[in-house]
């Protein structure tokens, strides 16, 4: 099926005619459109890669899960193709659009049971094929179950799906923080174990909460507020006061997917035989009961967009972060952004204010109460505060150092082209822009390798950006603000896609909300990765809306880190949400790149010419680099646990100071977290070997049949032969 669509729709812009924009994500723009061949209707996703802050791996890696996935209720792609700086991919256009939006629109209370039932039933079958074929999709929730005109209803936007079936360090990336906080499931953000397909059935009872409150749990709040409340709260649930008018059973169904550990949450498949599906009705009763009377998608996507930025407007006066956080939220980019100083008031919010609201969410039956206000006794020795304010001084320093040095070892590459580094991975490659390519210091030759080292690339541009990268590679600081860095430096928890990078392709023009867009820039929230970037002032975002090079200031990524640098000399590194924080060493004609590990997954041809000799080190680096990133990963975790004044080892200091972990507790926690990805690492290999061994099983056993039948074969041929000969024999011998 997926080749027959491949071949009817065509990978070519010029067939294809964009109308006006129905939905906005964190990495892209959905616009309906005609195929004009074909003259069909179909949704088309824009993503702008030059200025997509994804990585690279992510996107290869929803189109590909897009375009394998054949399933009724899973919105499938029908091609992609890169046009011009931008990646489209061309899908089914589901015109009743995300339940969310409808959601927004038109019940802002949430749905009615029947209508969950049978939206949920619909997403949890296809949860049972995107698991039964190995993905974890990590993004279940509202915004992403798309409804056609039938009330068809499709699970969407692979954009963080990962395989179960990864290998090596695509595997050990599962141990990665994906997905949108609300949503996310407390082994996701904790890390510490990784996860498996039981993170979406989480989603899944947090997009049931969703559907029938009209807004997930704890939506209202920041993310770092969000992530503590998820770790240390009891699980939300379905109240069985508050929610009286839903059944016993759909409370029951959502206390089973709201269990922290998640082993004892049922897998999709035996979620669905809960009685609470039962109640499912059919697509028609779906589109009767939430589309009719609903005016077209665009037209409800304006309407919503004009409220967001009505919310936008007022919390520029009024400072409402909350607010801001909510009209992102409205949209349905699950997008916040934050500082460290927000960070700390917000933790200071949560010590302060535990919300009761919040403590109705919980079902306060089956769980035992963690609450936040709960110290463990050892962190109220107050003999260990000296030690701690000693430690924390010296420990603070220490990491200061080891992220400078973090900076310093940053010098990997990442795709500089992002279209070149995915040629021959879409349906087409077109290499539109060879002109400007020609006159942009691009580290590019024509069949050269897509990811060359940054010194390389420094050496071989033009002489303004070698000495800025000179620069940049020499002194990479840390620029988070309470490691003595400008105020105005962010993190933004999300792949900001920037508005205005799409401009040039909006089809609706709407120029009042650019402009908003443009000014206000600087303080949208994002989801998605954990970005921390320069605020700019409003002229400064301006400008970078025109200057296509200011990707360039991205002078090193590694993973979840980037780091920037800025023409004020400024230095900033940003901490994104590593869907995929490993990267692999690739030797080609004679060059080495750092290539992340789904280049080499989607078959880049560098791997093939690795020999023996090369692995070795090659491996050992990646090893490195692994156990490097994690260390540092878990170090910033610990900074951000600190600033919020939560963390789960001794010495309150009190006064407001930050506490701090003795640094034996940082090392040997540090230690554990090694010891547990060397252990990981050495299930997979016994799990790889197993696989091979069962292969070669099988390949042994065909081959052995193959022989067989070839040796009873010939013994036929044989006695055939012998038959015929005899019997000519007999024949010929009255003659002789
Ligand atoms: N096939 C489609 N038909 C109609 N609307 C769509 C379609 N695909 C996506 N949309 C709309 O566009 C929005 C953004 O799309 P999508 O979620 O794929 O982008 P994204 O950047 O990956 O989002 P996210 O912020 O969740 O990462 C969706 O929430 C939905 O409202």
């Amino acid at each position: 099926m997926g080749h027959e669509i491949e071949k009817r729709f065509p990978a070519n812009a010029k067939d294809y005619q964009l109308f006006e924009e129905v939905g906005e994500g964190v990495s892209a723009t959905v616009y309906r459109a005609l195929c004009i061949p074909l003259n069909e209707e179909v949704a088309i996703k824009v993503l702008d890669l030059e200025r997509c802050n994804n990585d690279l791996d992510d996107i290869k890696r929803e189109v590909q899960t897009m375009r394998i996935i054949n399933h009724p209720n899973v919105v499938q792609a029908y091609c992609s193709f890169p046009a011009g700086q931008k990646l489209w991919i061309v899908m089914p256009y589901m015109s009743g659009g995300s339940c969310l939006h409808i959601m927004k629109y038109a019940h802002p209370e949430g749905f009615e049971e029947p209508v969950i039932a049978t939206v949920l039933y619909e997403v949890l079958k296809a949860l049972i094929y995107l698991h039964s074929e190995g993905h974890i999709h990590r993004d279940v929730k509202a915004g992403n179950i798309l409804i056609d005109a039938s009330g068809a209803v499709k699970l969407a936007d692979f954009g963080v799906a990962a395989s179960m079936f990864d290998t090596g360090d695509r595997q050990r990336a599962r141990n990665t923080f994906v997905g949108t906080p609300c949503w996310m499931a407390p082994e996701v953000m904790q890390q510490l174990h990784g996860y498996d397909f039981k993170a979406d059935i989480w989603s899944f009872g947090i997009t049931a909460l969703e559907l029938s409150h009209g807004h997930a749990p704890f939506s209202k709040y920041p993310p770092m507020k969000v992530l503590l409340m998820t770790l240390q709260n009891a699980p939300p649930g379905l109240d069985y006061e508050r929610d009286e008018k839903f059944s016993k059973s759909f409370k029951k169904m959502v206390a089973t997917c709201l269990v922290k550990d998640p082993k004892k949450r049922p897998s999709s498949e035996k979620l669905l035989k809960h009685p609470f599906f039962k109640h499912a009705h059919s697509n028609d009763y779906l589109a009767r009961a939430i589309l009719d009377g609903l005016p077209p998608l665009a037209d409800r996507f304006k309407t919503l967009k004009g409220r967001e930025e009505e919310i936008l407007l007022q919390s520029r006066t009024e400072e409402d972060k909350e607010q801001l956080s909510q009209s992102q939220y409205i949209r349905g980019i699950s997008a916040w952004n934050f500082n460290l100083e927000e960070l700390k008031s917000q933790a200071s919010l949560i010590q302060e204010e535990t919300p009761a609201s919040e403590e109705l969410e919980v079902n306060g039956t089956d769980y035992g109460v963690e609450t936040f206000d709960t110290i463990p006794s050892e962190h109220q020795n107050a003999s260990d505060e000296k030690t701690g304010i000693a430690n924390a001084v010296a420990s603070r320093k220490e990491e200061l150092q080891d992220l400078q040095e973090f900076g310093g070892l940053l010098a990997t590459t990442f795709p500089i082209h992002p279209l070149k580094a995915l040629e021959g991975f879409f349906d087409v490659y077109e290499d539109d822009n060879k002109d400007a390519r020609q006159n942009r210091p691009v580290a590019f030759n024509s069949d050269s390798e897509s990811l060359i080292p940054m010194q390389q690339i420094s050496h071989e541009v033009g002489s303004e950006s070698k000495k800025s990268d000179a620069e940049n590679l020499e002194g990479t600081t840390f620029s988070a603000k309470y490691l003595n860095v400008p105020e105005r430096q962010k993190i933004l928890s999300g792949s900001l896609l920037s508005d205005h990078a799409l401009l040039p392709a909006r089809i609706t023009a709407l120029p009042e909300r650019d402009e908003l867009h443009q000014k206000h820039h600087s303080e949208r929230y994002c989801s998605g990765p954990l970005l921390c970037c320069q605020r700019d002032s409003p002229k400064q975002s301006a400008a970078s809306v025109h200057d296509e090079s200011s990707d360039s200031r991205v002078v090193q990524r590694k993973g979840r880190f980037k780091v920037t640098s800025s023409d004020t000399g400024n230095k900033e590194i940003a901490l994104r949400r590593g869907r995929d924080n490993d990267q692999r060493l690739v030797r080609e004609k004679g060059k080495i790149g750092v290539a992340t590990s789904a280049n080499l997954a989607c078959g880049f041809a560098a791997s093939a010419t690795l020999d023996a000799s090369t692995v070795l080190p090659t491996l050992q680096f990646i090893l490195r680099q692994n156990v490097i990133q994690r260390e540092q990963i878990v170090k910033l975790l610990k900074l951000v646990e600190q600033v919020s004044g939560h963390h789960g080892e001794p010495s309150d200091l009190g006064g407001g100071e930050f506490s701090q972990p003795s640094l034996g507790v940082i090392k040997e926690r540090e230690l554990q977290s090694y010891i547990l990805q060397l252990q990981q690492q050495v299930d997979h290999l016994a799990e790889e070997l197993q696989i091979i061994k069962s292969k070669n099983a099988k390949l042994e056993r065909k081959l052995h049949s193959f022989l067989k039948e070839r040796e009873i074969g010939e013994q036929e041929s044989l006695e055939e032969e012998g038959v015929s000969s005899g019997a000519s024999h007999k024949q010929t011998e009255p003659i002789l």
